[in-house]
């Protein structure tokens, strides 16, 4: 392949001299070399075709492709050819650097804004240039924005690496993982329907962390830990405290980047109108800032080399998080899906670790976006809307949507245990308590989650869509572990609620709240809620915002026990007319607390392992080496089902105390008003 350029790159590796390393990738090194006819120095990227699962033609394609591509910020190649079992891609030879060696050799704590604008915008135009003509680019990050002697940037690896080590075509890949995990958007870690030019867009926005921190959210964390981060947690972005330093347009173009619904992020092209990258210098103020006093290209990449080799010499600790970092960079393109690394290197950081370093920001940050929710258009048009009343009735939902980044909606597997039928007195029938309890209980791990679950194909959504919403628990459960699903439309599509939404909602109705009351009644006979501001916990072995598991929406009927200018004569009227609803909804509590209690005990046995269990034989399952790429990826589904167990059971357990709470109040209630 050669490129559009004039020049004639010649094609054989004995008109190249190779002169010293400056970069590597997954299983390509980069260096600096001399194409002998033309007397110019190049950068070649070789590829070690013996360790990629693609077949040649399939990477010739992709390197085509990339040959076609003429814009100033896309990092064309002059030209690639195969000798022996490598493939050399020949490209301009960027002195500068990527951006990450420049902030790993100079700028650790990360660049001032208007270089970070500056690197930004030129990307940006990358990007406007690549959706425009149908490309997604997949691994925007600081180590693919390059720079030249002067202060030209370029956004390079496109579509060569990512397509080297995916095993499959990657022309059909927009359903696999492509990227590298710390910077990859939600949707593309789903699976689910797919993604689009938008998680260019969310990668741009981590790009944008990692220029303005030095690294890029979660970066000291295995690629299991940063997938759950990601799905689970509030968006990352700019916190108020730590990064004083930025403009509020600076954290607000983060911020539109970072919503988790693709829809809600803008496109590349609106983006790039955005006020912050009015801060964009010209090319010669980044030679001033950044450039200018660094070391040869050459040296500074061999420095960063080895000072990481001392580092790793010299602490056996930050080894195996370097380890962690390194996949991260490699990319889960090239991601090995062996579920014993993932386990031996999550097990590597403890959940006391998660806390100092991104967590707190996620406090911070909260309060930030709550001063600044107009700043957003985006977030702001959210926000804008003011609960419904639907809104205030289904707990299912906001909880279903808190997980609807999980690959299998747990939260529909559970919706059946939890569900309180509109007749109340069908579900305290001792029929579906314990026998069915475990026997269901035990099939919703086996079954659920490596049969049904793994095999959730449109076919089988459309049959799940046609069955209806259980009214009992166990019944209904039965047709879940026969293998369907419980169906989505059974809820009200309109209620699902994107994280920005609920973290607007959040923001304009920060009163206390607490998810009482009938915790799985879809109806509307759902009488009570209370607000608590969002806030992060450990669940388990990572961490769930409260934002994203609390609902939303809140109307707090018992406004009149609040307190306030009431009259004894009508605080007497209120409370006759509204006691019998206190003392249904603490039988309801009471019947819930007991719902709980069996649910949790049912995860508690069903996670113990036992020999013979079915919990033993997904171990198993797990533990047997994936033989194709379908099997790698229900394996890690299968993986994040049990996770996102784990991380219920301690929900559940907090539910539990809150209902236990909110009955004590109400008791208080009712006997001072008796
Ligand atoms: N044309 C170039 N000029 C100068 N340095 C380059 C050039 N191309 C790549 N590099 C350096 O080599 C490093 C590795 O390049 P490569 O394209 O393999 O990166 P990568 O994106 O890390 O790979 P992967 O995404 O496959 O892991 C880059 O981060 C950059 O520092």
């Amino acid at each position: 392949m050669e490129s559009g350029s004039e020049k004639k790159f010649p094609l054989n590796a004995k008109d190249y001299k190779l002169h010293e390393e400056i970069g590597d990738g997954v299983s390509a090194t980069v260096h600096r070399a001399l194409c002998i006819p033309l007397n110019e120095v190049v950068a070649i990227k070789v590829l070690d075709l013996e360790k990629c699962n693609n077949d040649l033609d399939g990477i010739r394609r992709e390197v085509q492709t990339m040959s076609l591509i003429n814009h100033p910020n896309v990092l064309q190649a002059h030209c690639s050819f195969t000798t022996g079992h490598q493939l050399w891609v020949v490209m301009p030879y960027m002195a500068g650097g990527s951006c990450l060696h420049i902030i790993k050799s100079s700028y650790q704590d990360g660049f001032e804004e208007p270089v970070i604008a500056t690197l930004l915008r030129e990307t940006l135009k990358a990007l406007v240039y690549l959706h425009a003509h149908g490309h997604i680019h997949r691994d925007v990050k600081a180590g693919n924005i390059l720079l030249d002697s002067n202060g030209a940037v370029k956004l390079a690896d496109f579509g060569v690496s990512a397509c080297m080590f995916d095993t499959g075509d990657r022309q059909r890949s927009r359903n696999t993982f492509v990227g590298t995990p710390c910077w990859m958007a939600p949707e593309v870690m789903q699976q689910l329907h797919g993604y689009d030019f938008k998680a260019d867009v969310w990668s741009f926005g981590i790009t944008a962390l990692e220029l303005a921190h030095g690294h890029a959210p979660f970066s000291k964390y295995p690629p299991m830990k940063v997938l759950l981060m990601t799905l689970q947690n509030a968006p990352p972005g700019l916190d108020y405290e730590r990064d004083k330093r930025f403009s509020k347009a600076f954290k607000e173009m983060v911020g539109t980047c970072l919503v988790k619904d693709p829809k809600k992020r803008p496109t590349s092209e609106k983006l790039l109108k955005h006020p912050f990258f009015k801060h964009a210098r010209p090319a010669d103020y980044l030679v001033r800032t950044i450039l200018n006093g660094l070391p040869p290209l050459g040296e500074r990449y061999r420095t960063i080399k080895s000072k990481e080799a001392d580092l790793l010499m010299q602490n056996k600790s930050e080894y195996e998080a370097h380890l962690s970092q390194q996949e991260y960079i490699r990319g889960i393109s090239a991601w090995n899906f062996n579920l014993e690394d993932l386990k031996n290197q999550a097990a590597l950081i403890s959940d006391d670790d998660s806390s100092h370093t991104e967590e707190p920001d996620f406090n911070r940050k909260q309060c930030e976006r709550q001063d600044e929710s107009a700043l957003s258009p985006e977030r702001a048009s959210s926000s804008a809307t003011a609960p419904s009343q639907d809104d205030e009735l289904n707990d299912i939902h906001d909880l279903e949507s808190s997980f609807a980044s999980f690959p299998i909606k747990p939260l529909q597997a559970l919706k059946g245990c939890f569900d309180v039928s509109e007749d109340e007195d069908n579900a305290t029938t001792p029929d579906w308590k314990d026998a069915n309890l475990m026997n269901s209980g035990q099939q919703l791990l086996t079954k659920a989650s490596i049969g049904s679950l793994a095999h959730t194909t449109k076919e089988e959504d459309t049959a799940a869509q046609n069955t209806s919403l259980p009214r009992q628990v166990f019944p209904e459960q039965k047709k879940y572990l026969s293998g369907s699903v419980i169906p989505e439309s059974t809820f009200s599509p309109k209620r699902i609620t994107s994280d920005a939404d609920r973290e607007f909602q959040q923001r304009r109705f920060p009163t206390d709240r607490t998810l009482s009351g009938s915790l799985y009644r879809p109806k509307r006979d759902y009488v009570e809620e209370t607000t608590e501001a969002p806030h992060v916990e450990h669940k388990g072995r990572f961490k769930v915002t409260s934002a994203d598991l609390s609902p939303k929406g809140s109307t707090n009927s018992f406004t009149p026990f609040s307190g306030g200018s009431s009259s004894p004569s009508s605080l007497n009227a209120t409370t006759a007319s509204i006691l019998p609803s206190i003392q249904s909804i603490l039988q309801q509590n009471a019947m819930q607390r007991d719902e709980i209690l069996r649910l949790i005990k049912y995860v508690e046995q069903t996670s113990v392992k036992q020999p013979g269990s079915p919990e033993t034989s997904i171990d198993e399952l797990l533990q047997t080496p994936p033989a194709t790429p379908r099997e790698r990826e229900l394996q890690s589904q299968v993986m994040l089902l049990q996770q996102s167990f784990w991380s219920l059971t301690e929900e559940l357990k907090k539910q539990k105390q809150k209902n236990g709470q909110l009955e004590n109040q109400l008791n208080a209630l009712t006997h001072r008003n008796d």
